[in-house]
């Protein structure tokens, strides 16, 4: 069997598409994967990492206002469903997956036309414009969010949770905390603002850094993101935090290796991206939430919602964090053991460990149907 996925841009629509790969591949290891994605989105790094082959298209995404620069954009969205043609009628593959980003659209949109199986998964609480536009061509639609069901038709939508990669629930506490170098009596606060950084956390950070500086009981593990990395050592030196002579604070741009940062953790700081959440419910850990307000409807604040309800998470506004507002919630859950058990069983009855197996049957049994 052969297999095209797309999705690109930012990790949380690259992950679940490498998973499905992982996934189909352990069902059927004779499958053949092709990766489409753009050559500047995150995907030109990882994928070629993860093995998996990799072409590219060249397509932006729409300002959504009036500009000259739409007429550019049209003319490579255009180019774009011809290349993503010449990729199908090459390839010529059983079913073709996307997972999200604008990436995706000329690709499932050609392959539906071309009446090939296709399947999108959708990972946020409000779909984005890609996938709302897709829906109405392709052949199913798995979506994280139940309410994200009401903007797809009904009788292709499966709420099937988002998928994980294994390696999130691979690694215990214990070995995740030696392999990285940590202490292992230490709480660890992972910071983390989703694949590309978060300015507004890590700029809020420092202020907690002064105050738990060399602290007995607690250890950060904070990942910049790889654009943010030298900001953040230039502030710490504005806030008198030496990091040469902290024992307790560990600062990275990015990890390749994020499941085991997951499995040391016991409560993140993280922005609301689907994907960071899906693996933070799955390993059933507290957070403190800070929703990107820009993404695209607002949808990350809906995201963290949804944990906030089931008092899995606590949410500080972009517009209202600063470090003291951080340094307040995050010392709140470390004194109260009790709460932190108590947010702790509410994210892990969240996760959707299921979500991956589960779709690739999707994925499978659309192949199967149309043989
Ligand atoms: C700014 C923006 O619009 N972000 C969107 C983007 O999220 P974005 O990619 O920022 O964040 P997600 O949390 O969804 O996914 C991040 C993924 O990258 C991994 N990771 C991250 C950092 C690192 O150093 N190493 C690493 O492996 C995480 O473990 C996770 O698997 O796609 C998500 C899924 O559609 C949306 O919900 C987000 O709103």
């Amino acid at each position: 069997m052969k297999f095209i996925f797309s999705g690109g841009g930012t990790g949380g629509h690259i992950y679940p598409a490498i998973t499905l790969i992982e996934n189909i591949k352990e069902r059927d290891p004779k499958a053949q994967m092709l990766y489409v994605g753009t050559a500047k989105g995150l995907e030109a790094d990882i994928v070629p990492k993860a093995d998996i082959p990799f072409r590219t298209i060249d397509i932006e995404g729409f300002a959504r206002h009036i500009t000259l620069k739409n007429f550019v954009v049209l003319g490579k969205a255009v180019a774009g469903v011809m290349k993503a043609r010449s990729i199908l009628k090459e390839y010529r593959p059983d079913a073709v997956v996307g997972t999200g980003g604008y990436v995706s659209g000329p690709l499932l949109l050609t392959a539906s036309l071309m009446g090939i199986p296709t399947l999108i998964q959708d990972q946020n609480a409000i779909p984005g414009i890609t996938n709302k536009i897709l829906a109405r061509f392709v052949s199913k639609i798995a979506c994280g969010y139940e309410s994200a069901r009401v903007h797809f038709p009904p009788a292709k939508t499966v709420l099937t949770g988002n998928p994980i990669r294994k390696d999130v629930l691979r690694y215990s506490r214990s070995e995740a905390v030696q392999e990285l170098g940590l202490s292992k009596t230490k709480k660890t606060v992972l910071i983390t603002g989703g694949s590309r950084g978060a300015r507004r956390i890590n700029e809020a950070m420092p202020a907690v850094y002064k105050q738990y500086f060399n602290n007995e009981a607690v250890q950060f593990l904070h990942v910049t993101g790889r654009g943010e990395y030298q900001n953040v050592i230039n502030s710490m030196k504005a806030y008198n935090v030496d990091l040469e002579k902290a024992d307790n604070i560990f600062i990275k741009p990015y990890l390749y290796n994020m499941p085991m940062a997951l499995a040391a953790a016991d409560i993140t700081v993280a922005r609301a991206g689907a994907i960071g959440l899906a693996e933070v419910t799955a390993r059933g850990i507290p957070s403190i939430l800070v929703p990107y307000p820009y993404a695209a409807e607002n949808h990350q604040e809906f995201n963290a919602r949804a944990l906030v309800e089931k008092k899995a998470a606590v949410m500080i506004l972009n517009s209202e964090l600063t470090g003291q507002r951080l340094l307040k919630e995050l010392t709140d859950l470390l004194l109260s053991e009790e709460k932190m058990k108590t947010m702790a069983l509410a994210s892990k009855t969240m996760g959707h460990p299921e979500a991956a197996a589960n779709i690739t049957d999707m994925i499978l049994a659309m192949v199967v149907s149309k043989a």
